[in-house]
């Protein structure tokens, strides 16, 4: 058998691409330095790949920023308002720097122009830069990248497998500017990708890896016949030295099963973690030259496999097929951080469980080893390892969290009084005005608050002067919210290093790493929490912060939580155990949190959903049972307080027509959600289903620097409240603002209080 890698992150186990590329945006080193980090990150991540036993590398999972707009480059799929013009007036050939154009919003002059947007890919927590398709778009390759790393690694001396995604996802995750079927672009799309097989054929490539991760939804019959036309034509049409394997992931795609074994690919590759029961009626129908790639290794998390076992497992099936039989992880590496070998500091429930990109490669190693020489003293080894990892496990239960979770009743998930009750309780507390204002929760993280982190966490200052120059920021966001008038504060969150990773290293069950990046978008990256056991809460987490913030105003301030289906999607969890009961644990956590800010004055706490969605199965079949769980995690979290004190929740990222009955059936008191960029449509949902709780719809879209007029939030106030009764509406921006400047947060703010008090003059 072979062993096969999908992709490997690219952005280092020291972060060294995030560093590079953001020195290269600020102008500290020219773009033949940024070639040069990226180039030595290839060839270390190369190298490792040839080290484990890979045989082709694999090429175009490196990126810039992402590697799906690596592939609209390539394919000439760039908007004309990102494009630089030549003194002729034509278009000056895609760069580099044409990517950071489209990604980051700029024109060719340094002028503002809407970056791409950006989504979520599948159900991860990496975002990619959508295409944007026009009815008359041709394509054409428009960008070299690829051909070139495809020679870089050849002249390293390493055999490649150029991976890129297939033409049907591609598509699939375009957006269309007018009204039109994206389809109709596919036969012109195919030829450029019968190019793109044609040109790695000159260059010596045999396999090609075409990743439709699509294949996991649940397709239309024009979508199905879509992906059956695609691999048809590239059957007929590439060149015949080169090979291309089919890879799925993130899913099962046995409801494709006679649609896909039916397509004339030379090799097919399914995710058998997610999915492992589909694997027999694929290997039934494979041809009998055709390779199977299994994805046995999980791609999308942290822990050690038992690699004894899945040896076991493959072991009938190695013997079947001999070297037609791949083994892979589950999908590309990217969802997970790079390097356990640069972790000094795990507590000891960690030490020897864990698993990053590079362990994992090697994890295949060994299954390949244990396959072919179990009797050898070097599989003994690999046999014992398993065995005292399993033994060490057993450490993380904590019975009383096990037995709180199974002795909930109905009531624990439910207030105590309706809605209709709560309200009133609430105004006649609250006293607010109509069209209540408030921010998102967090602050401007500026570098002095990064930069005095870094030094506390390096024990350059102590934990009392690190929490004193916290409270002088704290302090300070205070003051701006009352100058610029806001009804309802938040104290900023200049104490979180990230809204999930906060709250992880203070959970017990729950460890964290130093270096345990993972891509989240462009240069931004993010730590997940590792839930290893069972989930308590030692003591408050915010409580303190929170009270302090308070204590500096009469206006209420907003206690600030991440709700438990956000902590448990964006952490690394636990596995032998379901999800839904880590949901419930971690709702126990966060619910005692709410309680005792309650205990301590706080009359409004927000839980953040932001992940609520993200959790949402690839395949809608499987929706219902997840809404219920994760639906019931919220009120679990939230249930505990008195009608009086107001519940608030927020989701960006967000769309709700087909998710509104569990939006409502959360029965947060308010909820904040991302509708500015959309222009108040995403509100529709709100609208048809007469949805009873208020909501704040964002008015100030935070991604971008541009700051908001008066007029322009004037007209999404008027827009929503056509929308909604005005009665329900809160006036917030969309998300928080810990990406952004003072500089553009407070001209924007001001310029919302002042639509807000417009809208207010006219109801
Ligand atoms: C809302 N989003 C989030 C998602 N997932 C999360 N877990 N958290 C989220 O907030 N998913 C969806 C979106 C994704 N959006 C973002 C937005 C911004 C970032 C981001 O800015 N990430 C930072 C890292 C944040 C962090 O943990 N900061 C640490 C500092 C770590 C660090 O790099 N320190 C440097 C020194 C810095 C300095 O001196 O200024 C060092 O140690 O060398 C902290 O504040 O303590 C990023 O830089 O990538 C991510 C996702
Ligand atoms: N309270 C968080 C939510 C982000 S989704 C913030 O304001 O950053
Ligand atoms: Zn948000």
């Amino acid at each position: 058998m072979k062993i096969s890698s999908l992709g490997f992150p690219r952005i280092g186990r020291q972060r060294e691409l995030k560093f590079a590329l953001e020195r290269y945006w600020r102008a500290e080193i020219s773009l033949f330095e940024l070639k040069q980090v990226a180039s030595e990150l290839k060839k270390t991540h190369w190298q490792w790949q040839a080290d484990a036993g890979v045989e082709l590398v694999p090429v175009g999972d490196f990126a810039y920023y992402d590697q799906v707009l690596t592939l609209s480059a390539t394919l000439n799929v760039i908007p004309d308002r990102h494009r630089a013009t030549q003194a002729d007036g034509s278009q000056e050939p895609i760069d580099i720097d044409t990517l950071f154009r489209v990604a980051r919003g700029r024109s060719q002059t340094g002028q503002h122009a809407c970056a791409a947007e950006m989504t979520k890919f599948f159900n991860t927590n990496y975002h990619y830069q959508v295409p944007e398709l026009s009815v008359d778009q041709s394509f054409e390759i428009a960008f070299e990248q690829l051909f070139d790393e495809v020679s870089e690694a050849q002249q390293l001396g390493h055999q490649v497998k150029p991976v890129l995604l297939g033409p049907v996802t591609y598509l699939y995750l375009s957006k269309s500017l007018t009204e039109f079927n994206k389809l109709s672009l596919l036969p012109q799309l195919l030829t450029v990708y019968q190019q793109i097989l044609q040109r790695f054929a000159d260059q010596g490539v045999s396999w090609v890896q075409l990743d439709e991760p699509v294949l996991a939804a649940d397709l239309t019959e024009e979508w199905q016949q879509a992906i059956r036309h695609s691999y048809q034509f590239l059957a007929q049409q590439k060149p015949a030295s080169l090979k291309i394997l089919l890879a799925s992931y993130y899913g099962s795609i046995g409801h494709h099963q006679a649609l896909v074994s039916a397509l004339s690919v030379d090799g097919l590759h399914l995710d058998l973690v997610t999915a492992p029961q589909q694997v027999e009626a694929f290997i039934k129908a494979l041809g009998s030259q055709q390779i199977l790639s299994v994805g046995v290794i999980n791609g999308r998390n942290v822990w050690a496999a038992d690699v004894d076992v899945i040896a076991d497992q493959l072991a009938e099936l190695a013997t079947t097929l001999g070297n037609r039989l791949w083994i892979a992880p589950s999908c590309s590496l990217l969802h997970c951080p790079v390097d356990v070998d640069v972790e000094t500091q795990l507590i000891s429930p960690l030490q020897g469980q864990l698993a990053f990109a590079k362990q994992k490669l090697f994890e295949l190693s060994d299954i390949q080893q244990l396959i072919n020489d179990q009797d050898s003293q070097s599989s003994q080894v690999i046999i014992d390892r398993c065995q005292q990892r399993r033994l060490a496990t057993a450490a993380a239960a904590n019975q009383e969290v096990v037995q709180r979770v199974l002795q909930l009743t109905a009531s624990d998930f439910e207030r105590h009084s309706p809605f209709a009750r709560r309200i009133i309780a609430q105004q006649q507390k609250l006293a607010l005005p109509l069209l209540p204002t408030t921010t998102i929760g967090s602050f401007p993280q500026t570098p002095a608050i990064r930069g005095l982190r870094k030094r506390w966490r390096k024990g350059e200052i102590n934990d009392t002067d690190y929490r004193l120059q916290l409270e002088q920021v704290t302090q300070d966001t205070i003051c701006r919210q009352l100058k610029l008038g806001i009804d309802v504060l938040v104290h900023g969150e200049a104490e979180r290093n990230d809204m999930v990773e906060y709250f992880g290293e203070q959970l017990d069950g729950v460890g964290f790493t130093q270096f345990g990046w993972v891509q989240s978008y462009g240069s931004r990256c993010v730590k997940p929490p590792l839930i290893y056991g069972d989930v308590s809460r030692p003591k408050p987490m915010t409580v303190d912060w929170a009270t302090y913030a308070q204590s500096l105003t009469d206006k209420p301030v907003k206690g600030m939580l991440t709700g438990p289906v956000t902590i448990l999607h964006w952490s690394f969890a636990r596995e032998d155990i379901p999800r839904q009961d880590i949901a419930n644990q971690l709702a126990l956590a966060v619910r005692d949190e709410v309680i005792d800010l309650e205990k301590a004055g706080i009359g409004i706490i927000q839980i953040d959903e932001p992940a609520f969605r993200e959790g949402l199965p690839i395949k809608q079949s499987q929706w219902a049972d997840y809404l219920t769980w994760a639906v019931d995690a919220f009120k679990l979290s939230a249930a505990g307080v008195d009608d009086a004190t107001q519940i608030h929740t927020h989701m960006c990222y967000s769309e709700f027509n087909d998710t509104i009955n569990a939006i409502a059936a959360m029965d947060a008191d308010v909820i904040t959600i991302e509708t500015s960029r959309s222009r108040m449509e995403l509100l529709n949902a709100f609208e048809d289903f007469c949805y009873p709780n208020e909501i704040g719809p964002g008015v100030y879209d935070i991604h971008s620097p541009n700051i908001p007029t008066v007029a322009e939030m004037v007209d999404l106030i008027t827009k929503a409240s056509q929308k909604v009764p005005v009665k329900q509406l809160w006036v917030n921006p969309d998300c928080g603002l810990k990406t952004r400047t003072w500089d553009e947060v407070e001209p924007a703010l001001r310029n919302m209080i002042a639509a807000t008090k417009v809208l207010r003059r006219q109801f």
